[in-house]
């Protein structure tokens, strides 16, 4: 569903120096970003080398203090047309509160689609797809509040595939979720890369999504570390008893760590 006015050559997110600070604190500095239509980007490197804030900044939750972030071909500060990009934020643990079912969740993720935030009978249609997609249909009717941790991820997911983004940013959407849901959101991934979706995930590990990985970023301390094939090893050699050593790939030169 691309806009006319707009060619796939142009990058569907693209940073340019860019620099953030959190308190007095540079997260970013000087992050150079280029994700393309179609392309599935990992987003990698250790606790605290600024990948969350590199994705809240693209969204525009982090102020940039110098640089420029475009979306579609447009500066991030005119962008609008927020129905195309769908963002799973990291999933915390803690309650939400406000006691919603998974379809009221996941309906929430289509009002940016819906005409005067009204969902009609095709809005609804896309919100139980969203269910299904990530096997969660049967749940529909059920509190948030009585889901594992995978399944309230998944839901999460739905939310924002509701919307029929054509860009699904994620930030660690593996964290914490046991393995039956991981096989189901890699499966959904899986699809939605078939189908044209753009995809930026923050991961700690490639894991069962490295097969859909075209090309990762490493951050260590704020700054661009590795740009390009996604470093092989990750996944597996992240699993106990990979221990040993391969000179030959970077990764075991202290690229993630
Ligand atoms: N609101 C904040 N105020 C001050 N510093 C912050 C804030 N949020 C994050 N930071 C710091 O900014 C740095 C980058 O954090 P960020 O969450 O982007 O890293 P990350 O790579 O996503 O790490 P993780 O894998 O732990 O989520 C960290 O050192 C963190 O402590």
């Amino acid at each position: 569903m691309t806009h006319p006015e707009e060619s796939v050559s142009e990058p569907v997110i693209s940073l340019r120096g860019v620099r953030a600070d959190l308190g007095s604190r540079p997260v970013l500095r000087g992050i150079d970003l280029t994700v393309n239509h179609g392309e599935v980007v990992a987003l990698l490197g250790a606790n605290g080398s600024g990948k969350s804030t590199a994705v809240r900044s693209i969204i525009g939750q982090v102020p940039l203090a110098a640089g420029e972030i475009r979306l579609f071909g447009t500066d991030r500060k005119a962008f609008r047309d927020w129905a195309r990009v769908g963002y799973v934020p990291q999933r915390t643990t803690a309650a939400g509160g406000v006691p919603a079912t998974v379809t009221e969740v996941v309906s929430s993720g289509r009002l940016s689609r819906a005409r005067f935030g009204v969902l009609r009978k095709s809005d609804r249609e896309a919100v139980r797809r969203a269910l299904e997609l990530v096997g969660m249909a049967d749940r529909a009717k059920d509190s948030v509040d009585a889901l594992s941790g995978g399944q309230h991820q998944r839901v999460l997911i739905a939310r924002a595939l509701a919307a029929e983004p054509e860009l699904l940013i994620m930030d660690e959407p593996m964290a914490g979720v046991d393995l039956a849901s991981q096989e189901v959101l890699a499966h959904t991934l899986e699809e939605q890369v078939a189908a044209g979706t753009t995809v930026l995930l923050v991961l700690h590990e490639l894991g069962p999504l490295e097969p859909l990985i075209d090309r990762a970023v490493v951050l260590r301390d704020g700054c661009v570390l590795h740009d390009g094939p996604p470093p092989k090893a990750v996944g597996q050699h992240a699993l106990p008893g990979h221990d040993h050593v391969h000179p030959h790939e970077p990764i075991h030169t202290g690229l993630l760590s």
